[in-house]
Order: structure tokens, then sequence, then C-alpha cells
């Protein structure tokens, strides 16, 4: 694991700064989003990690190390790099794409071959089936999951995104989105994810960095920003409906008490999505429910419990 310090990050392009004096940590094992509106400079930043772009002020540090310092192939070596259109070689297999860093690095065929299986097994692509196909043999979903496994080859400890999942339609990326959270509890890289999408920050972020106009807006956990927003500007961009949109990413059992429920009324199950209880109080007319795991009552959810921290 490894966390990445950008130290006053400048990129101007003539008289335009894209970034400006930006400085951040990135937590090591955790994911944060950058967030913000077209054009603030999300996708520079993160091109300025993996130094696609070069900063023409400050610095980025990996693991305490400046970038400068390290040569293209351990760059490489500890940064995945995902993108939106995924950037799959056309003529390569989904074998061949997948081992393009490994091969890079000079590793023998049995360790790359070994290596493919068991990342198309991670992404939950069976390997036999998928190995030999070609980029243009996929479905989207597919193929953004392949994309995933090509930035895992090396097991870098960093992984870059940018819209990785922008291009999929809405239940797709709610899927591949989860299968990427999955992935993440067993791999706990340092992850960059560049989105526009506050509903995918929201899901997927244990941080969020929110960047206006080049800038460093607000920089903390969902709940931070929702509840405590710095400025007129991170209020704006939240919207009201934030509140609600934050719930998508908790269980009944986050936010319930183990109160005596009060009512004998309807019972939800503890790991229900707390945005669906909320959803069923207003279907239901009730300002509380009796929380179920099995048979067994153990607390009760209110309205209260889902507005609070
Ligand atoms: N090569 C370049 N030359 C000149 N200006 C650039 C260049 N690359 C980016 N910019 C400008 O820098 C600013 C930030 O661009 P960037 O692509 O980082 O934004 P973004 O937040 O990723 O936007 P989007 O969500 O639309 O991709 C924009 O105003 C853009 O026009």
């Amino acid at each position: 694991m490894t966390s990445i310090e950008l130290h006053q990050l400048d990129k101007q392009y003539g008289s335009v700064y894209a970034v400006r004096d930006l400085t951040l940590h990135f937590p090591e094992g955790r994911i944060t989003a950058l967030l913000g509106p077209s054009g603030c400079g999300k996708t520079t930043t993160l091109r300025m990690i993996n130094r696609l772009v070069e900063p023409t002020g400050g610095r980025v540090l990996l693991g305490g190390r400046d970038t400068r310092e390290l040569k293209g192939e351990e760059l490489r070596r500890n940064m995945g790099y995902v993108i939106q259109q995924v950037g799959l070689f056309p003529h390569y297999s989904v074998a061949q794409n997948i081992a393009t860093v490994p091969q890079l690095l000079g590793w023998d065929r049995a360790r790359i071959t070994r290596r493919v299986d068991e990342l198309l097994d991670l992404v939950g692509l069976p390997p036999d089936e998928f190995r030999l196909k070609r980029p243009a043999q996929l479905s989207g979903g597919q193929a953004q999951r392949v994309g995933v496994a090509r930035a895992l080859a090396a097991d870098p400890p960093v992984l870059l995104m940018d819209e990785p999942f922008g291009a999929l339609d809405p239940i797709a990326r709610e899927r591949v989105q989860d299968e990427f959270l999955a992935i993440q509890r067993q791999l706990h890289k340092t992850v960059v994810l560049v989105t526009h999408d506050l509903d995918e920050a929201l899901r997927l972020g244990d941080y969020i960095a929110l960047m206006h106009a080049g800038q460093l807006a607000q920089f903390g956990t969902p709940d931070e920003l929702v509840l405590t927003p710095g400025s007129p500007f991170v209020e704006r961009f939240l919207g009201d409906d934030a509140h609600i949109r934050r719930l998508a990413r908790k269980t009944v059992r986050d936010l319930m008490s183990h109160e005596r429920a009060s009512t004998a009324g309807p019972g939800i199950d503890v790991n229900t999505n707390a945005r669906t209880a909320l959803a069923w109080m207003l279907r239901e007319g009730v300002a509380e429910l009796r929380v179920m795991e099995g048979e067994r009552t153990v607390g009760r959810l209110t309205l209260r419990d889902l507005g609070g921290a």
C-alpha cells in the first residue's frame, strides 16, 4: 500500500491554470473520488500523478518519494491506470491485453498465464470462455472488467481510474461498481477515481476531493461533505438531495438503534440499503420500522436515524 501526496501542484497552459496550488493527500488503501464539474482539472490532476502530464509546479510524492525520481518502469509497476474508453488493444486477445504490463516487466510465460487466469477469475470472467476473445466480442461491462484486470496485472499498490464506469448504462454500471467494491475489499489498493457523477463518488468514495476551477473546494468523507459543506459552491454542487443520495452506501445496520421497537408494524431486514428503507417508510407512511435479522427483531430505525450523522 502506498499513499499519494500532491504538494502545491500546478499545471499551466499558457496563462490558464488547469490545476492551481493543489495540495492533497490520497490515503493509503482507500478510494478517493476526485469529483467536480467538467473542466475543473480532475483528469489533469490524475495524469500528473502518473506523469502522462508534466506539472509546471509543485511535487507528487508516491510512498514519500518524488515521482520525478522514479523511472518509467517503476511508475508502471506502482500504478494501474483505467480509463473510460477502456483502451483495449483491438487486435490483441483479452489475455494479451491483460498481459501488457507483465510482459513489459519481463515476466516469464508461465507466470503471465497464471496471472491472467487469476485476474479473469477475480473480475468474474471465466478464463476458459474469455481468454481468447477479442475486445470487439465483449459487452461494455465485460470490456470494462478486462480494463480493470489489465490495470491490476502487475499488482500495483495504486490504481488511477478516469471515469471508469462512465460509458456503461446505469444497470451495468451499478453491477460493475459493486464488483469493483468487492475486489477493493480484498485488495486494499490506493485508488484515485475521477468522476463527475456525485452518486458514484458517494457510493464508491471512502473520501471525496471536490474540485472547482483547478483548485480543491473540499476534502472529506462523503458524510462530512454532505453534512458540513464548507462553502456555497460545495452546497450547490451536492444539491438538496445529497442527504438522500448518501444513504445509498449505508445499510439499515449502520444507522439503526438497538432500542426496542415501539411498533409492531412492518419489519425490515437489517442488511437492507438505507435508501430503500427510506423509500419504504415513505410508501408505508410510517416514521419507524422494526429491524429484523432473520426471524428476530434486533432494533428499530426511525426517520431521525436516517437524517443524522
Ligand atoms: N492540453 C491542454 N491544453 C490546453 N488546455 C488544456 C489542456 N488539457 C486540459 N486543458 C484545460 O484545463 C482545464 C482542466 O481540464 P481537465 O481535462 O483536467 O478537466 P476535467 O475536470 O477532467 O474535465 P472533464 O470532466 O470534462 O473531463 C480545462 O479548462 C481544459 O480546457
